[in-house]
C-alpha cells in the first residue's frame, strides 16, 4: 500500500474516488488547488499522483495538468502520476506518457480500469524506489572499503588485544577504541567488524573530525530533495547505510558539544529522520568509535557529554603504542619493507645492523604510520640491497636543527636559541639554559654574541 494524492478542481470527484479507493491505500488526500501540489509532496511521502488536466474554468487544452506533471516529475521522479481528463484527446495522451506520466485516464471511468491503473502506478513508484535507494547505497559503498586487515604484532601486548578483539566482536555491544595516533584504530574497528555476526553487512566508517557543523545531519541521517539549497536529490545517510551492519565513527572526540547531544539522540532513540523528511526510520547498527582523546578528562573539562561517552564505550580498547610492542617494531619494519619493495620494483631489500638498530630504538611518536613513511621513504631512496641507517629518517630527526653532535656547536646553538626566545631578557634565558645570568653572560661575551 502507499499514499495517493488527487488533483481536480470537481471537489465532487474527492468523495467519491476516496469511497472507491479507500481500501487501496495507506492514505488519500485531495486537493482542488494544484498550487498546493509542490507543499504537500514535500511534507508527505506520496507514491502515486492522480492529477486532472484543466483547473481554470473553460480551459481545456490540458496544457496546466502537463505543467504540473512536468513540475512534479522534475523534483519527485520516484512518484508515478497518472493524468485525468474528460477530453480523451490522444495527442494530450501521448504528450503527458513522454514527459512522464505513467498512465492516462478518462473520465468517466470505470472503477475497475481506475483502480487496475492506479494499482500498477504504485507498483512502478515502489520498484523505482527501491532501485534508487539501490543504486545509492551501491554508489556509497564503492568508497567504502571492506576488506579484513592483516594486523601485524606478536608482542605480548598486542597478543592479548587480538583476544580481546575476537571475544567482544561476537557480541553486539559499543566499542570505543583509544590509542595514539597512527597505532591502528582504525584497523581495529574492522577487525571488530570482522568477527562480529554482522561481518555479512558493511562497516561504514564517518570521519567525525571531518564532518562540518552544517552538513553533520545529512551526512549521518541523509535528506530529501529540496530540503536545503545544495540538496538536488534524496541522500542517504550513514546511518542507514550501516543499517544490520557496523558504524564506525572515527575521531569522536574531535565533534562538537552540540552535535554530540544530536549523536546521542539518534543512538538513544534507534531512529533517525532524514533533514526535511517526516518518516521516521529505525536504525539497527552496532557501534565502534575511535579517539585519541582522553574522552573522561574531556568530560571532567565539560567539552565531552558523559551521557555520550557512557553510551559508546560499553568496551574500550586500548590500542598500545609502537615504542611498546617490543619486537614488533622489527617484524612491521620488515613486513611494510617487502610491501614496498614490491611497490617500488626494488627486489629483495635487508635492512643493515645499524638501521635496525635505529629503528628499535627510537619512540615512534607517531606509530606505525610513521614508521611505515620512513620505510616507504628508505625503500624508494635505496640504491643497495641494505638499507642503511642513514636512509632512516624519522619525524623527529627531520624536524631537529641538530646538524652536528660536537659540544661546543651545540652549546652555542643552545644559547642562541633561548636568548631568540627570550630576546630583552638574558635572566629569563638563562633560567631556560639552567645557567646562571652571570654564566651566561661570560658565554655569551666569548661567543661574540654580547
Ligand atoms: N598492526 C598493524 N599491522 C599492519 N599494519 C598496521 C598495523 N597497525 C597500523 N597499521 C597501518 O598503519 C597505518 C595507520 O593505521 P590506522 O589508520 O589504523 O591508525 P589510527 O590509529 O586509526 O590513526 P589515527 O589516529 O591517525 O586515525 C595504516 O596504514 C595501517 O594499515
Amino acid at each position: 500500500m502507499g499514499n495517493l494524492l488527487i488533483i481536480d478542481d470537481n471537489i465532487s470527484i474527492h468523495a467519491t474516488l476516496e469511497i472507491i479507493l479507500e481500501p487501496y491505500f495507506d492514505k488519500i488526500t485531495a486537493l482542488a488547488d494544484p498550487q498546493e501540489i509542490m507543499k504537500t509532496l514535500a511534507v508527505e511521502d506520496y507514491q502515486v499522483v492522480l492529477l486532472d488536466m484543466n483547473f481554470s474554468p473553460g480551459l481545456n487544452t490540458g496544457a496546466e495538468g502537463i505543467r504540473w506533471l512536468k513540475k512534479i516529475k522534475e523534483t519527485y521522479p520516484a512518484i508515478s502520476v497518472v493524468m485525468m481528463t474528460a477530453y480523451g484527446h490522444v495527442e494530450l495522451a501521448v504528450e503527458s506518457l513522454k514527459i512522464g506520466a505513467s498512465d492516462f485516464i478518462l473520465k468517466p471511468w470505470e472503477n475497475r480500469k481506475l483502480l487496475a491503473t492506479l494499482q500498477s502506478a504504485l507498483q512502478l513508484s515502489e520498484s523505482k524506489n527501491e532501485i534508487k535507494e539501490l543504486k545509492q547505497k551501491a554508489k556509497a559503498l564503492r568508497t567504502e572499503e571492506n576488506i579484513f586487515p592483516e594486523i601485524i604484532g606478536e608482542s605480548a601486548v598486542m597478543k592479548s588485544m587480538m583476544s580481546l578483539i575476537e571475544k567482544v566482536g561476537m557480541t553486539d555491544t559499543n566499542i570505543l577504541i583509544t590509542g595514539e595516533n597512527g597505532t591502528g584504530k582504525e584497523l581495529v574497528a574492522k577487525a571488530i567488524h570482522h568477527f562480529s555476526k554482522r561481518n555479512q553487512e558493511q562497516l561504514v566508517e564517518v570521519d567525525m573530525g571531518a564532518v562540518s557543523e552544517t552538513l553533520f545531519e545529512s551526512e549521518l541521517f541523509g535528506h530529501v530533495k529540496g530540503a536545503f539549497t545544495d540538496a538536488h536529490q534524496d541522500r542517504i545517510g550513514k546511518f542507514e547505510l550501516a543499517n544490520k551492519g557496523s558504524l564506525f565513527l572515527d575521531e569522536i572526540g574531535n565533534l562538537s558539544f552540540s552535535l554530540q547531544a544530536k549523536l546521542l539522540a539518534a543512538l538513544q532513540n534507534r531512529q533517525i529522520t532524514k533533514v526535511g523528511g517526516n518518516k521516521v526510520i529505525p536504525i539497527d547498527i552496532r557501534l565502534i568509535s575511535a579517539t585519541n582523546k582522553n574522552l573522561f578528562k574531556m568530560v571532567e573539562n565539560e567539552e565531552f557529554r558523559q551521557d555520550l561517552l557512557y553510551r559508546i564505550n560499553t568496551i574500550q580498547i586500548e590500542v598500545p603504542a609502537l615504542r611498546e610492542r617490543g619486537d614488533d617494531i622489527v617484524l612491521l619494519a620488515n613486513h611494510f619493507k617487502n610491501l614496498l619493495a614490491k611497490k617500488y620494483d626494488k627486489g629483495d631489500l635487508q635492512f643493515s645492523e645499524s638501521a635496525l638498530d635505529k629503528l628499535t630504538k627510537y619512540h615512534w611518536p607517531g606509530n606505525v604510520r610513521e614508521l611505515q613513511h620512513t620505510i616507504e621513504r628508505a625503500v624508494i631512496l635505496t640504491d643497495s640491497i641494505q638499507i642503511s641507517a642513514e636512509l632512516i629518517v624519522t619525524s623527529s630527526t627531520e624536524n631537529t636543527d641538530v646538524k652536528t653532535l660536537n659540544m661546543a656547536d651545540m652549546e652555542e646553538m643552545l644559547i642562541k636559541k633561548a636568548l631568540k626566545r627570550h630576546p630583552q631578557n638574558i635572566s629569563a634565558a638563562a633560567g631556560e639554559l639552567g645557567v646562571t645570568r652571570q654564566t651566561l653572560y661570560n658565554k655569551m661575551k666569548k661567543l661574540g654574541l654580547s
